[in-house]
């Protein structure tokens, strides 16, 4: 059996030249303890997906978020204090930080880059645009994340300029004239995302006598995995977050005609809505397809919390309609008990392992169910269609 491709010759361990960081994630009472520690588990991934050395992970339970420095005063000296220790020079905040809050954490710890989930994510996004589009989606979802925090950038350099003096005047005028110069680029890509969308939903259009499948799920889940394994194809496949930024399509050939798969972005908790926005035409793949096919990682001990997560992004993408089918993906190192408790919970979904070629019987077979009824759809629709044309005009009145 073929191993799943993994990136070229890459040095294994390069930890001098890696960006040294600390993870901060804060709990408040509404979630349980160890699912705070499987995001900053996850948090962790993103940072190494973007390159960064994690030193360090602090979670902090709170009973409110505080409003000036997301954590408490107390908390911000021991951040402090450990950035120093490992020779760090940045700080990961699992939660959104709004402009202020930068600031105030970049005024107390000096030198110290102060990032959130979403800079993160949006790093790793830039990273891995390898088309026209995703580079013109990822622009426009920078820049719709740098305005508000330009604020605090500018008074920042203000202070520094005029001793502590007042933020008004030119600062804000030039903040101003960013501002505006930022709208106006943030339009001029959308134009020409709406574009590019215009020519794929016609290549859509042409595509609409081939059953199309649209597979989605939380990052990692495995669906570039399965997209191969199904096809015999080479997508891009790593242990890593976010490794699929943009969907790709390929052939398969079930039951003597082919369909088409469509391995799309993944989903992760915490996703601003309007990277969601952003990215919704990527998406819109999956928002074309006959058939959805979400792969969810049966090992993974959130799983819940995934099945969650790709609920909610689905609901604002994907036509309630559109017929689903859902896999347990890596049950191979998943436990006994996990597997019972997937099979009393979810009867109607399949249990796979895309790497190790375990399922894909059924899988097919369920696909091969759903083609029949699409055809049959169709053919319902055709005929509709044909009676309307044939039907005398004018209409006969009684
Ligand atoms: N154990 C196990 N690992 C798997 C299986 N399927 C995929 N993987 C591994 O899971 C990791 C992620 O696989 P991908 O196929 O890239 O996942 P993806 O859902 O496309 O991820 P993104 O594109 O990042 O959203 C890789 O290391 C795969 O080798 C499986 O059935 N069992
Ligand atoms: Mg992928």
């Amino acid at each position: 059996m073929e191993e799943p491709k993994k990136k070229g010759a890459k040095p294994v361990e390069h930890k001098k030249e890696q960006e040294r960081c600390i993870l901060v994630g804060i709990a408040t009472p509404k979630i349980r303890p160890w699912l705070a520690g499987e995001q900053l588990a996850e948090l962790g991934r993103l940072a190494e997906t973007a390159g960064a050395y994690v030193t360090r992970s602090f979670l902090q339970r709170v009973q409110n978020f505080s409003p000036a420095t997301l954590i408490g005063e107390g908390k911000v000296g021991e951040v402090k204090r450990a950035l120093e220790e490992d020779n760090a020079k940045m700080v990961v905040f699992d939660d959104d930080l709004s402009g202020s809050q930068v600031r105030n954490l970049e005024e107390r710890m000096p030198g110290i880059k102060v990032l959130d989930r979403t800079g993160l994510i949006l790093d790793i996004f830039a990273k891995h645009a390898v088309t026209a589009e995703s580079r013109l989606m990822v622009e426009v979802a920078q820049l719709q994340y740098m305005m508000p925090r330009l604020t605090g950038a500018w008074t920042h350099l203000c202070r520094q300029h005029n001793g502590g003096i007042g933020t008004k005047g030119p600062g804000e005028t030039q903040l101003e004239t960013d501002r505006r110069m930022i709208r106006k680029r943030i339009q001029e890509l959308k134009k020409k995302l709406e574009k590019i969308e215009d020519a794929r939903e016609q290549q859509a259009d042409k595509r609409n006598d081939i059953f199309q499948v649209g597979i989605v799920g939380y990052t990692n889940a495995g669906k570039s995995t399965l997209t191969n394994r199904l096809t015999g194809a080479d997508v891009y496949v790593e242990d890593k977050l976010f490794a699929t930024l943009d969907s790709t399509t390929r052939k398969l050939f079930l039951d003597g005609e082919n369909i088409i798969l469509s391995d799309t972005v993944g989903f992760i908790r915490k996703l601003p809505h309007n990277l969601i926005e952003t990215f919704k035409s990527t998406l819109g793949v999956a928002a074309h397809a006959d058939c959805i096919l979400e792969v969810v990682d049966g090992s993974a001990p959130d799983y819940r919390d995934h099945l969650e997560v790709t609920h909610k992004t689905l609901e604002s993408i994907i036509d309630k309609d559109t017929p689903r089918l859902r896999v347990f993906n890596k049950v191979e190192v998943a436990s006994e008990a996990r597997r019972t408790e997937l099979l009393q919970n979810y009867p109607d979904a399949i249990q796979i392992s895309a790497k190790e070629n375990i399922g894909m019987e059924r899988l097919r077979a369920a696909f091969k169910e759903q083609l029949e009824r699409w055809h049959e759809k169709r053919a319902v629709a055709e005929a509709k269609e044909k009676e309307i044309a044939e039907a005398p005009w004018p209409p006969e009145l009684d």
